[in-house]
């Protein structure tokens, strides 16, 4: 490719204090939703902002690994939600049994509520045989498909979309449904949809489920083991 014609940095652009604290605020109201949803479907231009927020995420090399399958057939929802609850099923089994019934009892999807669901998969040759940056660590076209997930996730949470990610199915069934090539993987299936309400922290601690830590106990300093 050409260089092109431009190659010199522009002045970088400054944010106002407004503009900054509505990126924080995204981020702090941002929140996985899973039975919020309202019917509605999305305007196509209101979809293609969120879409162009996540295809402006960074990619190793600039690959751009991904790809957004659009789901909106019930037919198709109702044969991924089949597939989650087979997974749902032995995930609860896994946990120790005083914890199965409290499991059981969580909402951890909205497939079908949703009236929309995204595939996000990753093309593992995207770039071809060599890509900058993913000559020692392959798996890094997978993490810049999770960036542009989360761009995905701001950028809706932005616009009143709320979106849940899930995470509970069996990757070979849920490829198969999909008719994916072999080179092609699933990053992350998710439910968009307008949305009523929204919990104001993490619905799994709102439930009893888990607990947020505080960013103290993620921050260490490098001489930690000193
Ligand atoms: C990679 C990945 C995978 C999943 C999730 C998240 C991520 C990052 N989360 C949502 C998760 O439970 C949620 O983000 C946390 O509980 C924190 O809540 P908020 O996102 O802050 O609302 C999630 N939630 C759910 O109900 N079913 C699921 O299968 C998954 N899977």
């Amino acid at each position: 490719m050409p260089p092109s014609s431009t190659c010199a940095p522009k002045p970088a652009r400054v944010f106002t204090d407004t503009e900054r604290q509505a990126l924080h605020d995204v981020i702090a109201h941002r929140r996985d939703v899973r039975n919020e949803f309202l019917p509605d479907p999305i305007e196509p231009s209101l979809l293609r902002r969120i879409l162009e927020a996540a295809h402006r995420a960074p990619s190793v090399g600039l690959s751009q690994p991904w790809n957004f399958i659009l789901v909106r057939d019930p037919a198709r929802k109702a044969d991924v939600k089949a597939i989650f609850d087979r997974a749902n099923d032995a995930a609860c089994a896994m946990f120790p049994e005083a914890r199965q019934s409290d499991y059981a009892r969580l909402k951890l999807e909205g497939i079908e509520k949703a009236p929309l669901n995204i595939v996000v998969t990753c093309d593992r040759r995207r770039g071809g045989q060599v890509v900058l940056g993913k000559t020692q660590n392959p798996e890094m076209d997978l993490y810049s498909t999770v960036c542009a997930v989360q761009n995905l996730w701001l950028a809706a949470r932005a616009e009143g979309v709320g979106m849940g990610w899930v995470s509970i199915y069996d990757k070979a069934e849920l490829s198969a449904l999909f008719a994916l090539p072999e080179n092609v993987e699933i990053v992350a299936y998710l439910c968009l949809g307008h949305v009523s309400d929204m919990f104001d922290g993490p619905e799994l601690e709102a439930r009893g489920w888990a607990r947020a830590e505080s960013l103290d106990a993620a921050i260490m300093e490098e001489d930690w083991q000193g």
